[in-house]
């Protein structure tokens, strides 16, 4: 059974007991931004820990936001009841605010007390906002194999752009021997020269790429270490302390000229070589880019091989050395566990996560390893719990339907596919 096969456990792990989780992600950890590291405003079992150290219930009102529903419902308003099948009547049996469901005819309104209680118990602590960094672009273009021209690159950047994503990662100023696919960096970035508010970071893996990328107008950049030893050298060809040293290079070259800087920490639960990852050694590194000034690090379970449970106890190191608020989840969904593992995130305080649309992706570095968790699959999730994202799914939708019928082959998003049925079904009615 080769590390990619063989799922990690807890018990893969070094014990965790230096890390006092409960005291950690209870409500009695709440604390004034000067006594956390700089932690400022936090979720925290459902409460919001503002700087003046008092914790004040906003639950209720995260479970009185509309729950979007992608099936048109009504109810019979006279009982409180929804009743039978028909074009005019509700099946989930749930109580609804006739006024509300009028005005927004996809979603519905939770005014029950028991559907509330049981929403509170589940989904205590989940932000009601998340950022969404779109690394489609580049974490899902650069392992393909057929060069895709940069004019499609280039509208696709643009069409993600328009349905409301904040970041786009665009592409890699790496060398073109070691990702050919993106050997068009520059042409890209001209591309989207013109393309305003919103942020688009590229990939330097040394100074040389950071240079270029400068030259060719990128406003911010990424740099991307790993917590395995051999994944560092087949990836980027240097230790990780080598390569410590050169993101420090970057890192006050970038700073000189004002450049925001995310880190990425790859190989975050397991390596293809290695097999499973100590989160003490996620920790290092996500700390050593952290120092270095980087504003976010991204933990990337680059193979896809994490679950629950294992991303908790690597949240729980890493959150122990960096504030939660600057860390970013990122996940490849080899085995199908990403969006339990972004939930599991959500809850212990992360409000950033990479996603690629159409769950393109996977690292020409790290063989076996599958696209990243589709866009369209998370924003249906956090729609679905009330998670506002500012994304607009149908405009989403377009996009990866776009990319894929370029690339000649369906979505890689789950909730794409079903969304498509849909429609298609509903049209033959
Ligand atoms: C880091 C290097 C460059 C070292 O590669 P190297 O071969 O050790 O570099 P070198 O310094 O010895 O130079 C060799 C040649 O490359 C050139 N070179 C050197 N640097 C650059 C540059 N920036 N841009 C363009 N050219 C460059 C340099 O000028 C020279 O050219 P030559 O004299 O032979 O003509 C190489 O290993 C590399 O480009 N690696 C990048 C690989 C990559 O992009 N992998 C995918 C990233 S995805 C990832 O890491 C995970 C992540 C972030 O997505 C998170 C997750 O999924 O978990």
């Amino acid at each position: 059974m080769s590390s990619l096969e063989e799922p990690l456990g807890l018990e893969n792990l070094p014990s965790l007991s230096t890390i006092d989780l409960f005291s950690r992600f209870s409500s009695s950890a709440c604390s004034p931004r000067g006594e956390d590291a700089g932690m400022g405003s936090c979720w925290i079992e459902g409460r919001r820990c503002s700087t003046s150290n008092s914790c004040y219930e906003d639950f209720e009102e995260y479970t009185g936001e509309a729950f979007t529903w992608r099936r048109q419902m009504s109810c019979d308003m006279t009982n409180g009841k929804t009743s039978g099948l028909g074009t005019n009547h509700g099946v989930y049996g749930v109580l609804c605010d006739s006024q509300y469901f009028h005005d927004h005819p996809y979603s519905f309104y939770c005014n029950d007390k028991g559907t509330r209680d049981i929403t509170n118990k589940f989904f205590k602590g989940i932000p009601k906002y998340v950022k969404i960094v779109e690394v489609g672009p580049r974490d899902g273009l650069q392992n393909e194999k057929n060069i895709v021209p940069t004019s499609v690159k280039v509208e696709l950047i643009h069409r993600l752009v328009s349905s409301g994503l904040s970041v786009v990662e665009v592409t890699s100023f790496v060398s073109p021997k070691w990702v050919p696919q993106l050997a068009d960096a520059k042409d890209v970035m001209e591309g989207v020269r013109n393309v305003k508010g919103v942020r688009l970071p590229v990939l330097t893996p040394n100074l040389k790429g950071f240079e270029a990328a400068v030259a060719a107008g990128a406003k911010e950049i990424a740099i991307f270490a790993s917590a395995s030893e051999s994944f560092s050298k087949s990836n980027i060809n240097c230790s990780i302390e080598e390569s410590l040293t050169r993101y420090r290079a970057v890192a006050q070259a970038a700073k000189k000229l004002s450049i925001p800087i995310r880190g990425y920490v790859s190989c975050v639960v397991g390596c293809p070589v290695e097999g499973s990852i100590p989160p003490s050694k996620v920790a290092y590194v996500a700390k050593e880019l952290y120092d270095m000034g980087c504003f976010e690090i991204s933990l990337g379970d680059t193979i896809g091989v994490a679950t629950p449970g294992t991303v908790l106890p690597m949240l729980a190191a890493v959150t122990a050395v960096i504030p939660v608020e600057k860390l970013a989840v990122h996940f490849h969904d080899t085995y199908g566990q990403s969006l339990p593992n972004i939930l599991v995130s959500l809850q212990m305080g992360i409000t950033a996560v990479d996603s690629s649309v159409a769950g393109l992706g996977g690292c020409p570095y790290a063989k076996g390893a599958s696209g990243n968790v589709a866009t369209e699959d998370v924003v249906y999730m956090l729609n679905g719990l009330g998670v506002k994202t500012n994304v607009d799914l149908q405009k989403l939708l377009l996009a990866g339907e776009f990319i894929s019928k370029y690339l000649g082959r369906p979505s890689g998003s789950k909730a794409a596919v079903a969304l498509s049925r849909v429609t298609a079904d509903a049209s033959k009615i």
